[in-house]
């Protein structure tokens, strides 16, 4: 199978070495500086699952030197979505399908406004990862799930193709029934557990030692369920319950990838997760009094 990764960054980085030691054609599509950088250092991995490195990984950046594409999996965060538009048409124009694995929701009308319902698969990743200095990926937790599935029946074929390759790699992948539920399960925890760990610019066991301040979390979690609920996903009390069982079992250094970006001084990506949820909750008619002012919190943080 012919794979683009758009955005190797953490996750694209991650999930595309993977691939490629899984035997798939992988090529990066990124801009300028990275491909300098990916060409000088090649693209290595470590982690604790295993460590991978390719030596000349094929990179351009430019779509219209890819001549086929079966799969773009977008790893951008929320504030570059944009600029990606443009390629992923190019390249869904070749026939390929776009796996999103952007946190948040307000990402995939987007790219179906831009690339057509049937183009974009529904997608999502759980793990801990981020870049080194030398652009090299950093896998710091036990888990790496890669979550997907149709969100529409004409794509079911195309997941179990994904799936029988996915299998082949060295990550955890699930091809799901219903991809648009994972996904706000995945957007009501992250909105919680970035929210808290950002606002606070402390990690998860810090915070579970103050009550006041996990309760915080709590909120969150119960706010993100009423919003998904006026969207159509039926999340539920035993969802929350799961996401906080998540936050109370995480290991105590555990923290977001949002506040990890703040401890670097990297933009953040607020608008599109608690900014989303803002928008989202105000054209139902929904308030969100907790997410307001984690919000609030951590706008003067939002610019790099
Ligand atoms: N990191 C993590 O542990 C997790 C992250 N996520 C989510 O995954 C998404 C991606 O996050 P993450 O991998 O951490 O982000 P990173 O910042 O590590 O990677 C994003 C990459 O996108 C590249 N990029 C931006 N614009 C373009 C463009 N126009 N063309 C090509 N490449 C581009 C950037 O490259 P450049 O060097 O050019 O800026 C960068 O390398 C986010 O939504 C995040 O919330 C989800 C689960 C865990
Ligand atoms: C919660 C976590 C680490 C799970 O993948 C995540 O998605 C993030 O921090 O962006």
């Amino acid at each position: 199978m012919k794979v683009v990764i758009v955005g190797a960054g953490a996750l694209g980085g991650y999930f595309g070495a993977r691939l490629h030691e899984a035997g798939a054609e992988v090529t990066f599509l990124v801009r300028e500086k990275r491909a300098v950088q990916l060409k000088e250092h090649g693209l290595r991995i470590s982690s604790q699952k295993g460590d991978y490195t390719i030596k000349n990984p094929n990179v351009t950046t430019d779509p219209n030197n890819i001549p086929e594409a079966d799969l773009v999996l977008a790893g951008v965060k929320g504030y570059h979505l944009d600029g990606i538009l443009e390629p992923l048409r190019v390249l869904s124009n070749k026939g390929a399908y776009v796996l999103p694995v952007l946190n948040g929701i307000e990402h995939i009308e987007l790219l179906q406004k831009h690339l057509g319902n049937k183009a974009v698969l529904g997608g999502l990743s759980f793990i801990i990862a981020t870049l080194d200095n030398s652009g090299h990926v950093i896998h710091s937790s036990d888990f790496h799930d890669l979550i997907f599935g149709p969100l529409y029946t004409e794509q079911t074929e195309i997941c179990e193709k994904l799936q029988a390759l996915f299998t082949k790699a060295n990550f955890h992948a699930i091809n799901s029934e219903n991809i648009l539920e994972e996904l706000w399960k995945k957007y009501s925890f992250i909105n919680a557990f970035s929210g808290i760990t950002t606002a606070t610019n402390l990690a998860i066991g810090e915070i579970r030692e103050q009550p006041k301040t996990f309760q915080i979390a709590k909120e969150l979690l119960k706010e993100m369920k009423q919003l998904a609920n006026a969207y159509g996903a039926e999340l539920k009390d035993e969802h929350i319950e799961e996401a906080e069982k998540k936050l109370i079992t995480l290991q105590a250094e555990a923290t977001s990838s949002m506040h990890q970006d703040r401890r670097k001084g990297l933009h953040l990506e607020l608008e599109h997760l608690h900014g989303g949820a803002i928008r989202l909750a105000e054209k139902t008619g929904i308030n969100l009094p907790y997410t307001k002012a984690i919000y609030g919190i951590i706008k003067p943080f939002e610019k790099a």
